[in-house]
């Protein structure tokens, strides 16, 4: 690639996305590449309104930045890494793992949190994650789960409109767009989706030149760690939809990992939690699924599947 070639970044329209492109562009143009932005509608972002789990869950919001990628419309395309498949047949790769951002979930609750502490107060709390929802439904059995869908921005309105207690937000995806104002609590007991606040950047696997450019992107850490996360959540089988949560990150050369799977109803929770040294931890996302399904996680993908 010379440097007097334009890199054509794809990215879906929404704020948090194109934040997350010109965030690329920028460390891009940091090494000395011109690049340009192309935005590229996802059918998860033109219909707003068909529950994900529905629209045919994997890939909803990548399958039209792959098609640009492949029709060679784009060179590479930007991803919430937690938005991309485990699996992916097509002749893509990832070509560089961000340094993560804040990995927590978070409440928005425009009339307070003192509601949490009321053990009869039947709060109604959105989100449209059935990992969001079983872990909420596992601390507060008594509350009730609506489903919510759109992007930040939609959702947050959303919030602002109806007469819901409160909703789950990436963190990440409030402070990326300067909305961390609305936060009203840092949900610390949660376990976050694999990869949660990492951004992905694909390239074409054929693409040796981007592969040079983009993998000077590169945060070792952030990759080891998702690594792990994703290894345990594709061997999980359990698609991204699944209520399975997974944490990694390092502390003085540990790799402390936590990783969660629940029914959907939230009244079974399976739990793991394992710190080894950094060298040991190529293997960690695999022994945690061998674990929890041993212990009985395996229900919880049956019940998946039976969806
Ligand atoms: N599910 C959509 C999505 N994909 C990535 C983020 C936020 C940024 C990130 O987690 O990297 C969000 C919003 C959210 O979950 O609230």
């Amino acid at each position: 690639m010379s440097k007097q070639n334009t890199i054509r970044i794809g990215t879906r329209d929404s704020q948090l996305a194109t934040w997350q492109a010109k965030q690329v562009a920028q460390k891009l143009k940091g090494l000395g590449y011109e690049t340009e932005l192309i935005f590229v509608k996802s059918q998860g972002d033109i219909d707003r309104t068909t529950p994900l789990t529905e629209l045919g869950g994997k890939g909803v919001f990548t399958k039209a930045l792959d098609d640009a990628q492949l029709t060679d419309e784009i060179d590479i395309a930007v991803h919430s890494f937690k938005d991309l498949p485990t699996e992916n047949p097509l002749p893509l790769k990832v070509a560089a793992i961000l340094d993560r951002a804040d990995p927590r979930d978070s409440l928005v609750a425009p009339g307070g949190t003192r509601f949490l502490d009321d053990p009869n107060y039947v709060a109604t709390i959105a989100t449209g994650s059935n990992r969001r929802r079983a872990q909420w439904l596992h601390r507060y059995p008594h509350h009730e789960v609506v489903g919510i869908r759109g992007n930040v921005n939609t959702r947050l309105e959303k919030v602002e409109k109806n007469s819901w207690d409160g909703a789950i937000f990436a963190a990440a995806g409030l402070e990326r767009i300067d909305l961390e104002h609305h936060i009203s609590e840092y949900l610390d007991w949660m376990v976050s989706a694999a990869a949660q606040g990492a951004m992905a950047v694909m390239i074409r696997e054929e693409d040796t030149e981007m592969e040079e450019v983009v993998s000077q992107l590169d945060h070792d850490e952030t990759a080891l760690c998702t690594t792990i996360e994703r290894d345990f959540l594709h061997d999980m089988e359990a698609g991204c939809s699944a209520p399975v949560g997974a944490y990694a990150f390092i502390d003085d050369g540990q790799v402390h990992f936590k990783a969660v799977a629940l029914t959907l109803d939230g009244r079974e929770q399976y739990d793991y939690e394992e710190s080894v040294s950094v060298g040991q931890a190529g293997e960690l996302g695999h022994a945690a699924a061998q674990a929890l399904l041993s212990q009985g996680a395996i229900k919880v993908i049956e019940e998946m599947k039976s969806e």
